[in-house]
């Protein structure tokens, strides 16, 4: 069995080419962001989350790109995925953050089942802002996903996960949820 099949996350470097990170980044500047929400309620929650949001088309070439990244990774497949239900990119400011909480919504049954996460800024451009994610059961090991811009972090979207506290500079990711 391979890491993500029995823990539930997986992380590949290198992922996306600096290149194509200064592509969406110069793409970002023309699109409007907004607070981002919590839950299926899609609440406003600033205790919860703080950071702001552009949703792109679930059609486009990055969400094509990050399903190719997807089947690419042995493992992740074998969970049947059909399409990408949301891709966002995110910008965490200082003083920004995104507390526990899972994307696949149990109640409501979205659909999520992979959530894939691309670090988009450069490491050293922010402090805290980590992704850290609570590997599945048995492991249930809280672990930081590595910072390097370009890496495409994967797991289960029932797992817990979280954005630790921006404490200086800003942090950008892109995310997109798969089903
Ligand atoms: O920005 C991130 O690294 C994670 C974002 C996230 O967990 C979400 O939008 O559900
Ligand atoms: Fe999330």
């Amino acid at each position: 069995m391979n890491e993500f099949t029995e823990t539930g996350y997986a992380y590949i470097l290198d992922a996306m080419t600096l290149h194509d990170i200064d592509t969406l980044r110069a793409l970002a500047v023309n699109l409007t962001f907004s607070a981002g929400r919590v839950g299926h309620a899609q609440l406003f929650n600033p205790s919860h989350r703080k950071s702001v949001v552009a949703f792109l088309d679930t059609n486009c070439t990055w969400s094509n790109w990050a399903f190719g990244v997807i089947r690419a990774e042995h493992g992740v497949c074998n969970t049947p995925l059909e399409k990408c239900l949301g891709i966002q990119l995110a910008l965490y400011r200082t003083g920004d953050f995104y507390d526990w909480h899972v994307d696949a919504d149990r109640v409501h049954q979205d659909g999520r089942k992979v959530t894939l996460v691309v670090q988009l800024s450069d490491e050293n451009d922010y402090e805290g802002g980590e992704l850290q994610v609570k590997l599945r059961s048995p492991y249930d090991r809280t672990i930081s996903a590595p910072s390097v811009a370009g890496t495409a972090v994967i797991f289960g979207s029932e797992l817990m996960h979280r954005v630790t506290l921006v404490k200086k500079g800003q942090r950008c990711s892109l995310t997109c949820w798969f089903g």
